[in-house]
This record gives C-alpha cells, sequence and structure tokens, in this order.
C-alpha cells in the first residue's frame, strides 16, 4: 500500500515516533465515563492502529482528505462505518454519537483554534480530550493568569475544562517535520456543567476583555457596558491578564445586573 503523500494546505505531518503515539493514546482514561472515542486527522493511522487494540472504548475516525480515508479503508476494513470522510469541524456530533465520547488527534495545526471552539460547542457530550497542537497553541491552554500566553482560548478552555500540559515532541518526530515543536495536552471537562453566570455573556466579556488587552478593564468592557455604570468593583482597573476564570465569573454577575 503506498503511502498518502502529504499536503500542506491540510496540516499534513505524520507522526512517524511510535513511542510518542503511544503516550498520546495511553493518556485517554475510558473511567471517566466514555465509550467511544473520536480521533480527528487519522492520516495514515499511526494513532488509530493503537487506538483499535483497544477494547473497552469503540474508535470513530474522521479525515477531510480522501486519499488518507482511501488508505485506512484499505489498512482497517473493520472500520466499515465508523470513518467518516468529512471535516470535524462541520460534523453533526448528534448524527453519530448520542453518548459521551473522547476526542483524540494529531490535529491540523492550521485549524487549532477552530477544533477547539468546535469541542467547547460540544462539550456537553466531550469528558476528556487527548491533543497534539502547535507547542504555543497548547502552551496558551494551560497558562494561567498573569503572562502574555494567556488570553481568549485560555480563559475558555479553562472555563470548562481542567487543562495538563503534558508532553513536547520535537519536529523530527514527523515526516515532513514541522517548522515548531508541538506540545501535547489533556483536557478534562469539569464536574459543574454551568458556569454559575450568564454564558452567553460571559464569552462576550471575555472576549472584549482581551481584544483591548492592554487597557483596564473599565475601559476595554465599555462596549458592553456604559462606564458610569461599572460600579465599584476591584476588577474593573485590572488588565485582562490578571483575572482567573473566577474573576470573569464574578465580573459577568456583575454586568449582569448593570444590563
Ligand atoms: C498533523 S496530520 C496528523 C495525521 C496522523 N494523525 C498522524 O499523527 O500522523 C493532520 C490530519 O488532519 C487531517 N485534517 C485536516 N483538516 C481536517 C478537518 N477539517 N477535518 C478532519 N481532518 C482534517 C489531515 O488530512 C491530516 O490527516
Amino acid at each position: 500500500m503506498s503511502n498518502v503523500r502529504a499536503k500542506k494546505h491540510l496540516g499534513q505531518h505524520f507522526l512517524t515516533d511510535r513511542h510518542a503515539a503511544a503516550r498520546i493514546v495511553g493518556a485517554l482514561r475510558p473511567a471517566l465515563g466514555y465509550d467511544t472515542v473520536l480521533e480527528v486527522g487519522p492520516g495514515m493511522g499511526v494513532l488509530s492502529e493503537l487506538l483499535l487494540r483497544h477494547t473497552d472504548y469503540q474508535t470513530w475516525l474522521i479525515d477531510i482528505d480522501a486519499e488518507s480515508v482511501q488508505y485506512l479503508k484499505d489498512n482497517y476494513p473493520q472500520l466499515g462505518g465508523r470513518l467518516i470522510h468529512g471535516d470535524f469541524l462541520n460534523l453533526d456530533f448528534s448524527v453519530h454519537f448520542p453518548g459521551k465520547l473522547a476526542i483524540i488527534g494529531n490535529f491540523p495545526y492550521n485549524i487549532s483554534s477552530q477544533i477547539l471552539f468546535k469541542v467547547l460547542e460540544e462539550r456537553d457530550r466531550v469528558p476528556e480530550v487527548v491533543g497534539m497542537f502547535q507547542k504555543e497553541v497548547a502552551e496558551r491552554c494551560a497558562a494561567p493568569p498573569g503572562g502574555k500566553e494567556y488570553g481568549i482560548l485560555s480563559v475558555l478552555v479553562q472555563a470548562y475544562y481542567h487543562v495538563e500540559y503534558l508532553f513536547t515532541v520535537k519536529a523530527g518526530a514527523f515526516n515532513p517535520p514541522p517548522k515548531v515543536l508541538s506540545g501535547v495536552i489533556r483536557l478534562t471537562r469539569n464536574a459543574n456543567e454551568t458556569l454559575g453566570c450568564d454564558e452567553k455573556l460571559f464569552w462576550r466579556v471575555v472576549k472584549a476583555a482581551f481584544n483591548q488587552r492592554r487597557k483596564t478593564l473599565r475601559n476595554a468592557l465599555a462596549v458592553i457596558v456604559p462606564k458610569d455604570r461599572m460600579g465599584e468593583n476591584p476588577l474593573y482597573d485590572l488588565r485582562a491578564e490578571r483575572l482567573s476564570v473566577a474573576d470573569f465569573v464574578q465580573l459577568t454577575n456583575d454586568i449582569s445586573q448593570q444590563l
């Protein structure tokens, strides 16, 4: 079977380091309460092969690339309808996945943020994510308040998931090698399903706060609530990067009362 030709526009860098592949797959914990694992972007199946050895969950694959899908069909005929040719970003979860599922992947780096936002949309059916991203993106997801990596992605991901940075993977572990380092992270859904505030407003507040991250929140959030109605909450005198998720929840509740 000939190999899949790597296509740059689809972010195709195939992992050749089997030790790293085993660590990624080994980071899944089906005991968290799922019996399905969806791999996004399986390519030539370096992770899929390991996933398919497990009997405590059922493995599904989705890849946008017709050549990869044909390769996987030829090599893993047992997958049948669990191999989807399509765009993960347009996947309708309710069609295939009535229950909870974990998501895993060595994700295409050109659409990292969109993948994370799709996961956030589906957060109530996705208790766990194990994934490889460009190292900077993985670090942004895990970043604590206070630093320059801490931003919209950090707050929104951490609002719903506990984030662990697991390990770094060098460029030489791939064919062709990417220009950047990669980082593997694990996300575990928080026990609390809701944040304790108006969540739509929370998202607006977080985005507005970081859109003008050099300003204090009193200035940055004036697009949502007029300054003269902001009250005395001392959080308004800080910049976005100083606030924890709990602070953003508190601020959202404060703003809700003023609107
Ligand atoms: C970095 S490669 C990883 C391949 C393989 N998992 C590995 O580790 O060697 C990313 C894979 O994602 C696929 N891909 C790119 N965009 C996608 C999308 N929107 N939906 C599903 N798969 C996508 C590519 O075709 C490619 O197979």
